[in-house]
């Protein structure tokens, strides 16, 4: 990234009256990337339909393209042609950006490849936990190496087939860990057993996610048991897949009906899904929103109160930085907690919330597993994003309750959403 865009500021608009607005968003990250693997190792051709068009899913897209499974990303629904497996031995260079699923779903199934693999990524990136993914490859007969071993960069050396078989992992620093060895694990020779042993495993309904993206596809998954989890060998299957929005994207736009004391309308929210953004719902009542899941979408309301709230974030860890920033605004206490994790996030979560919230006024604690926020006067001032997406989601959540919040960065929501600056200013009146 050019080091200008690093450090240009973005005054983030100020809400002097209640906005009313509906929001389209764009596909989920975690859906599309899911799929796009998933099609990419099908038994035959298939569509991932209104992918979302994003950094983090352009690069997964290039990455299976190098790889030998061809994905059309010209319009909205993205075409994908498997060949991965079983196909031409060429030397291939994968970059993963700060995309953690690229940097952990792509490996395994690059062993799958009779060729060498070269994975990098961001600066960032190479500080990102992935060590276990790459020592339970070692373990099922996959040769990787790398100057560190543990991080980016590595080398997959692909002989086009995986064994499979028992892996112990423990998957405590993402839940990612173990979503990486289920997607490819259909492709290897005996499936795959992979058990955890460690901390809680954080972040679980995204494995819920990935294991019921594999049983959508035929492939038989046991998860039967608490921290382990059995793919069987087998084909998956081809099909069209259409990419819900993305719910934790939705956060933002959501909280400005809170902030602003407005009504926020996203249309399109799934009565049902496997997304962890879902929370929102359930969390946006407890800090004081009227929340209404209808026909229409979901319409957050704002009472005219923001309350805090203590809430064990452990499973929708990706949601903290945007209700920290709305905790700031309450009019009472909170305490986030069990989520330790997102220190290895796209940067450290809780010591950049920490720094940049205290810096505009916010009274802010913080804890080895979260933050404790307590009412406090916020003033303007520059917010500082660390190349994250949900950083500068913070800062703007922020700025539209206070003068003069200045965030830097803003273009880095392109990870997720590319164009979010324009939909987020046009949504207050002028
Ligand atoms: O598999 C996925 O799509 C994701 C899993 C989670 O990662 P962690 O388990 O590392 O929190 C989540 O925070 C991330 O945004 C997306
Ligand atoms: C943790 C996140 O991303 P990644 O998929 O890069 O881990 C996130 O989007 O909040």
């Amino acid at each position: 990234m050019d080091r200008a865009a690093e450090t240009e500021l973005w005054s983030a608009p100020r809400a002097l009256e209640p906005v009313r607005a509906r929001v389209e968003l764009p596909g989920s990250k975690s859906l599309t990337n899911r799929e796009l693997v998933l099609a990419a190792l099908a038994n035959g051709p298939g569509e991932v339909r209104r992918a979302l068009r994003s950094r983090d899913t352009e690069l997964m897209a290039a990455a299976l393209t190098t790889l030998g499974s061809p994905v059309d990303t010209s319009g909205a629904d993205w075409a994908v042609r498997p060949g991965i497996i079983g196909g031409q031995a060429v030397p291939a260079a994968v970059d993963c950006g700060l995309a953690g699923t690229v940097m952990r779903f792509v490996p395994p199934v690059a062993a799958l490849c009779a060729a060498d693999v070269a994975f990098d990524g961001d600066p960032h990136a190479r500080t990102r936990p992935m060590g276990e993914v790459l020592t339970a490859l070692r373990s099922l007969g996959v040769d990787v190496g790398g100057p560190d071993g543990d991080r980016l960069p590595f080398t997959v050396h692909g002989t086009g087939a995986v064994r499979g078989g028992t892996v112990v992992i423990d998957a405590s620093a993402s839940s990612q860990f173990v979503s990486a060895l289920l997607l490819a694990a259909p492709a290897y020779e005996e499936g795959i057993d992979v058990r955890h042993d460690g901390k809680p495993v954080p972040s679980l309904p995204h494995i819920e996610m990935t294991v019921a993206c594999l049983r959508a596809r035929g492939v038989e998954v046991d998860d039967s048991d608490a921290n382990r989890w059995q793919v069987a060998p087998g084909p998956i299957a081809a099909r069209d897949v259409a990419i819900e929005p993305d719910l934790s994207n939705a956060a933002p736009f959501l909280m400005l009906a809170l902030t602003s004391g407005g009504s926020v309308t996203v249309p399109g929210w799934p009565s049902s899904t496997t997304q962890a953004g879902d929370a929102l719902r359930d969390i946006l009542a407890r800090m004081g929103a009227e929340v209404i899941l209808d026909e229409d979408g979901l319409t957050v309301t704002g009472t005219g109160t923001i309350s805090g709230i203590d809430a064990d974030l452990h499973d929708v860890g990706e949601l903290a930085p945007a209700i920290a920033a709305l905790a700031a605004l309450a009019d009472s206490p909170s305490h986030l907690r069990g989520i330790a994790h997102i220190r290895g996030h796209e940067t450290d979560r809780l010591a950049a919330l920490a720094t940049e919230l205290t810096g505009l006024g916010a009274a802010v604690t913080e804890h080895d597993d979260g933050l404790s926020l307590a009412p406090a006067p916020l003033h303007g001032g520059v917010f500082r994003t660390y190349a994250d997406h949900r950083m500068a989601h913070a800062g703007v959540i922020v700025g539209s309750a206070v003068d003069d919040v200045q965030v830097e960065d803003i273009t880095t929501t392109s990870k997720t959403f590319p164009g979010f600056e324009h939909v987020w200013a046009g949504l207050f009146p002028r």
